[in-house]
């Protein structure tokens, strides 16, 4: 693919509104863009995903630089790769880090999908043209404030509406958005608060109709979930759980969800992704593409894997709108009635704008074919 050097452009972005869930409050979000540009001068760019505290995941910003700095980057320079996909079997000696490895891989894939100008979802082996989005909405200091947000996105026409929970926010608070909103498909997001102590709180969740529970019990507990999905009528959805290809296996094997939730970053790139994507479909575990308040690239990556068939239930990507006053992007990426237009361009479907994210650019670092893997055991 001929690639001369890597960009990681590291932003820090400031959120409309605070988003918080059941094990912090955000505020700013710091965002490394990374950028593989070719011996033509042709740039494909990704996303790098982690959060600021190693809270959601094991994984930190300033952990995935140094991991992207070190070996990801220099590790791609110095091997000829002829396909995306090959970036995956490139990283895997080097254990999880999982983010870091799927922003370098999302800009390789957009950057292959550009030397062969065609879309990145087309690419992808994507069938649709427009995909559902839902929004998530975190928890607020009140019921009420809740409520009004939870119309405002009705308002706006999103397909589904997910609420974060935590012990003490959940049955009344459910309780309350039901006695408005008797119909919207509604879902709640956990982020792993509650234990198999809390299974009365669970089940009685069961009344609301909920469209699933994402994410009760702990990351790495694919037992328990398969007991509390047994004791459930509302499906079970899993997020912090699916961290690889074969967590997914486990998880499906085991009986510990219904419903997965893709995010690309988390599984290691669009090509675990696309693995995880076929294996589901094969049981009829349906999907949908999570968020991780990502600015436009990475918003567009999770459209493109959005459009493969068996990502039937609407995913995380709202508006750019719904988390920045301007977005890196141009066009922004707009959700009209819930529906997300596909691009018909080629790679990620729109410019990023560096005129644009000069507001939030903190610094730039290059990497190039001079730089090797900083390893101590290396050969
Ligand atoms: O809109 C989005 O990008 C999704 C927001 C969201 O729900 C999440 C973002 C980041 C970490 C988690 O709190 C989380 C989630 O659990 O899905
Ligand atoms: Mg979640």
């Amino acid at each position: 693919m001929n690639i001369k050097e890597i960009k990681l452009h590291q932003l820090m972005m400031n959120m409309k509104h605070p988003f918080t869930t059941s094990f912090g409050t955000q505020q700013d979000r710091f965002i490394t863009i990374i950028e593989a540009v070719d011996e033509n001068g042709l740039s494909g760019f990704g996303e790098c995903v982690s959060g600021e505290d190693p809270l959601y995941s094991e994984e930190f910003m300033d952990a995935s630089l140094i991991a992207m700095k070190k070996y990801f980057a220099p590790l791609l320079l110095q091997n000829e790769i002829k396909h995306p996909d090959d970036v995956w079997e490139l990283f895997k000696p080097f254990k999880r880090n999982n983010m870091a490895k799927a922003g370098i891989e999302g800009a390789v894939w957009d950057l292959y999908a550009k030397q062969h100008d065609i879309p990145l979802s087309k690419l992808l082996g994507g069938v649709k043209e427009n995909v559902d989005v839902g929004v998530s909405l975190g928890l607020e200091e009140t019921d009420e404030l809740l409520l009004e947000r939870i119309a405002e996105k009705v308002d706006e026409g999103y397909k589904r509406i997910k609420v974060k929970i935590k012990p003490g926010r959940d049955v009344e608070m459910i309780r309350t958005i039901r006695g408005k909103f008797k119909d919207i498909p509604l879902m709640v997001d956990a982020n792993s608060a509650y234990t198999l102590d809390d299974i009365d709180t669970l089940k009685a969740l069961d009344q609301f109709k909920l469209m699933m529970i994402e994410q009760p019990l702990a990351a790495g507990d694919l037992i328990d979930h398969a007991k509390l999905q047994r004791q459930l009528k509302t499906p079970v959805c899993l997020d912090e759980s699916i961290d690889s290809y074969e967590a997914a296996r486990g998880a499906i094997e085991l009986g510990s969800c219904r419903i997965i939730n893709v995010k690309v970053g988390r599984v290691g790139g669009l090509t675990q992704s696309k693995k995880i994507h076929d294996l589901a479909q094969k049981h009829h575990i349906p999907l949908w593409c999570g968020g991780m308040l990502e600015a436009g690239v990475g918003r567009l990556h999770n459209i493109a894997i959005t459009t493969l068939g068996n990502f039937t239930l609407p995913g995380d990507t709202a508006s750019s709108s719904r988390y920045w006053h301007e977005d890196i992007i141009t066009p922004e990426v707009t959700a009209e009635n819930g529906v997300v237009e596909v691009s018909h361009e080629p790679g990620i479907g729109a410019e990023v704008d560096f005129g644009k994210m000069e507001q939030y650019l903190q610094k730039t670092e290059t990497i190039t074919k001079e730089d090797t893997p900083d390893m101590i055991f290396y050969d």
